[in-house]
């Protein structure tokens, strides 16, 4: 492909949870395949000191960050509400990232050619028109979850009336009839739909049909219904991942010694525990799932982000000191690619499922918010690749019939082998001649501006 010598993409982030990384991951990758393209990766300070801080300057050579301003006013005191931070950004947006688009253009010397945001940021579609470029939307987590928000009206509108217990099932979209009400994220039937965040991602799935192309960390196989009606819905549907597959960093760092931890343990017999970059379960939660652990004699490594919390397993920590290893953060793509892992708790965030999805570990969900439970209820009913926790939150029975049905019984084995045949067609997507990688090579066409060529 004859990619053309001028060019300059910005790239706008997403500054929270697990977004900021896979933009950048992909950014990188475009770069590398399109190195005459100037790259201007434009997002919160905070956020790109943590993005950038993971790889080497080597790696982004032509890849240049913009800060823009959070929203967060001078001394403001935070209440402790996770969302603070992020409606207050919502309401900085989208003037902050205009000022962050004026200052890498006066920066670089080069216009703007290509805009790729994450996918949240639905004034995309307006920015890009304004300055006559393609806008590429980037999804970070499954086709499953962008369908639900492009879907909105429609499923309010069906379900207005109905919805009772949230068992009523989303059998009008296709690729969803396993979908219930109470599986959707917060925004669409429950929860506050006029909450900032809410009506964020409904403006999303309005105006994601103006987009020059949705690229989606996901594979076309794991859910071929959603994405072919997307592909009838949008211009162009672009599942390129599972990124940590198709681009796996080329090194890790496991400080807490996790890996020869684990090479000290029998094939399939740890329980890895964790919960993404953003949570900690309930004290309740937390004692209920140290107690089945314990019970159960079951090895676990857990990667326990919040150290002020740890107060409340005293007790458990010492006694459990020989059976399991709590940590502050894990090498995961690692740790879920070693041979003693059999089983993971995870809260069922996009890329802890693709993670564990591309190395065949079934899983035990145990939904949040957002795409968590859609993520979780495909994990269960759909692809049969693990359970979620009875009665939706930890409880010591929950959690112990969870491990029983992982490690011992039929239906572990049955998902074992689920797994290992999605897992088979993940590395199949990012081969040679895979859906995602041709995919890839449509999108960079399109970034660099010669998608004809
Ligand atoms: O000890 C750890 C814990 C986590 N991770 C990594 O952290 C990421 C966690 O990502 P994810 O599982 O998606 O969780 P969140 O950080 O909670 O992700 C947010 O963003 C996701 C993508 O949009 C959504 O699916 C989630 O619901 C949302 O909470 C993964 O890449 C993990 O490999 C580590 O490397 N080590």
């Amino acid at each position: 492909m004859q990619v053309p010598n001028e060019g300059h993409v910005a790239a706008l982030a997403f500054p929270f949870g697990t977004h900021a990384t896979p933009l950048l991951t992909l950014v990188r990758r475009l770069s590398a395949s399109a190195p005459n393209l100037k790259f201007s990766f434009i997002n919160t300070s905070k956020s790109n000191q943590k993005v950038f801080s993971k790889i080497k300057p080597n790696d982004y050579q032509n890849i240049k960050p913009f800060n823009v301003d959070d929203g967060v006013p001078e001394g403001h005191v935070f209440s402790g509400d996770p969302l603070e931070a992020v409606e207050l950004f919502l309401r900085a947006m989208p003037e902050n990232f205009k000022n962050g688009l004026e200052g890498a253009v006066a920066e670089t010397g080069a216009k703007i050619t290509c805009l790729l945001t994450d996918a949240f940021f639905w004034f995309g579609a307006d920015m890009g028109a304004e300055m006559g470029v393609p806008w590429v939307a980037f999804w970070t987590a499954a086709p499953c979850s962008i369908s639900v928000h492009m879907y909105t009206d429609v499923v309010r509108n069906t379900l207005k009336g109905k919805e009772e217990n949230g068992d009523e099932t989303l059998d009008f979209i296709p690729g969803m009839s396993a979908i219930r009400a109470k599986d959707l994220p917060a925004g669409i039937v429950h929860g506050k739909l006029e909450a900032p965040f809410n009506i964020m991602v409904h403006k999303m799935g309005q105006t994601l049909p103006r987009a020059t192309a949705l690229a989606i960390n996901s594979f076309e196989e794991i859910n071929p219904t959603i994405t072919n009606d997307l592909k009838s819905k949008l211009k162009m549907v672009l599942n390129i991942g599972p990124f940590d597959l198709a681009w796996p960093p080329k090194s890790f760092s496991d400080e807490s010694g996790c890996i020869p931890w684990l090479d000290n343990h029998d094939k399939a017999s740890v329980a890895y525990l964790s919960f993404g970059s953003l949570l900690t379960p309930q004290p309740n939660e937390l004692i209920a799932l140290a107690e089945a652990l314990e019970t159960q004699r079951v090895p676990f490594l857990w990667s326990f982000r919040d150290s002020s919390k740890l107060q409340l397993l005293e007790g458990f920590l010492e006694r459990t000191s020989t059976l399991g290893k709590v940590v502050p953060w894990t090498p995961q793509l690692q740790v879920l690619e070693h041979p003693s892992v059999g089983v993971f708790i995870t809260h069922a965030g996009w890329n802890s499922v693709s993670e564990s999805i591309a190395r065949g570990v079934p899983m035990i969900c145990r939904p949040f918010f957002a795409d968590q439970g859609l993520n979780s209820r495909l994990v269960e009913e759909v692809w049969k690749i693990g359970v979620s926790v009875e009665g939706g939150n930890f409880t010591k029975s929950a959690t112990t019939k969870a491990l029983e049905l992982v490690f011992s019984s039929g239906k572990g084995g049955e998902m074992r082998e689920n797994i290992g045949n999605l897992k088979q067609k993940a590395k199949i997507a990012v081969g040679s001649d895979g859906s995602s990688t041709k995919n890839f090579t449509s999108l960079v066409k399109v970034v660099a501006g010669c998608e004809n060529a």
